[in-house]
């Protein structure tokens, strides 16, 4: 099959970097292999992720959202596995949409599976993204890695992760090694692990290991989880005192700075960066999409 040329961009937030497929009509089918191939950082263009660009109405996952939201963000990680959401991707995606002429500087809704979320757009080319309250189950799990294991808290953000505070980052170790974790149960879909450690009061640094893309630079549904995680270990519960909390959020690509509110949700601010834009070439298509 001879497969015409696909356009594609190349973006990062904070580092953690995505391949960009605009399909707005939906009509690129993306198995798990091909994004894994376009994902290869040899092979490919190379990304921790890919965002394939889809309006609401032409995807039958996000066509309930379509009123609210006309764009969906069709997140995958690097080894073509889906995800329910992407926090540094729902920026990067809004930064994309802005930069294609679809919208506007100011507010935007982005259709995820984790829902819909709410964007700003500001002048200074920061995007905030309000990416709803965060769960927290209350069965804990142990983390280990290299040796070492300590305790992790349970937070999803739409989707999973465990927080471990550690002593030093290095104690993070090789994170190209899968961190493991008990009892396995309490992910039954895997989880994203992040190893956190404290800055300054209510600032902290952070190291994440990711289902489906192993250590990236950055994590913004990580950096969500970790900054509610310091927050209940700080004795701050801002759902329950009314005063908001802001954690500044370390992480090795830059710095995404979290903000609880009084109604329980979530604020991210950060980066969206557009660093490249070409074509595939047809002939590798063919070998890709088959
Ligand atoms: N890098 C993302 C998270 C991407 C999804 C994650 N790997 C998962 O499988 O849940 C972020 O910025 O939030």
């Amino acid at each position: 099959m001879s497969t015409s040329q696909i356009a594609f961009l190349k973006g990062h937030g904070t580092e953690n970097d995505f391949v960009i497929v605009p399909d707005p009509d939906n009509a690129i089918d993306l198995p798990a292999s091909a994004v894994a191939r376009l994902c290869d950082r040899r092979a490919g263009i190379g990304g921790d992720g890919l965002l394939h660009v889809v309006r609401s109405a032409a995807h039958p996952e996000a066509q309930a959202m379509a009123g609210e939201a006309e764009w969906f963000m069709d997140y995958r990680n690097a080894d073509g596995s889906i995800a329910e959401m992407c926090g540094n991707g729902v920026r990067v995606f809004a930064g994309y949409l802005q930069r294609a002429g679809h919208v506007e500087e100011g507010d935007l809704a982005v259709a995820t599976r984790g829902g819909v979320k709410k964007a700003h757009l500001a002048k200074d080319g920061s995007i905030t993204v309000s990416m709803g309250r965060a769960l927290l189950p209350g069965d804990g799990v142990t983390v280990s890695l290299g040796g070492r294991s300590w305790a992790a808290r349970n937070v999803n953000m739409g989707n999973p992760h465990a927080v471990a505070f550690v002593d030093d980052l290095a104690h993070a170790g090789d994170l190209l090694s899968v961190p493991s974790y008990s009892p396995a149960s309490v992910y039954p879909d895997g989880v994203n692990i992040e190893f956190v450690v404290d800055r300054g009061p209510r600032h902290v640094a952070m190291r994440v290991h990711e289902r489906g893309s192993g250590e990236t630079r950055s994590c913004g549904t990580g950096a969500c989880a970790v900054a509610v995680a310091a927050a209940r270990r700080d004795g701050a519960d801002p759902a329950r005192t009314g005063t908001p909390v802001t954690y500044t959020v370390d992480l090795p690509g830059g710095t995404l700075v979290i903000t609880e509110r009084s109604d329980g949700e979530i604020e991210m601010t950060g980066p969206a960066v557009i660093v490249a834009e070409g074509l595939l070439d047809a002939a590798w298509l063919d070998t890709v999409l088959g």
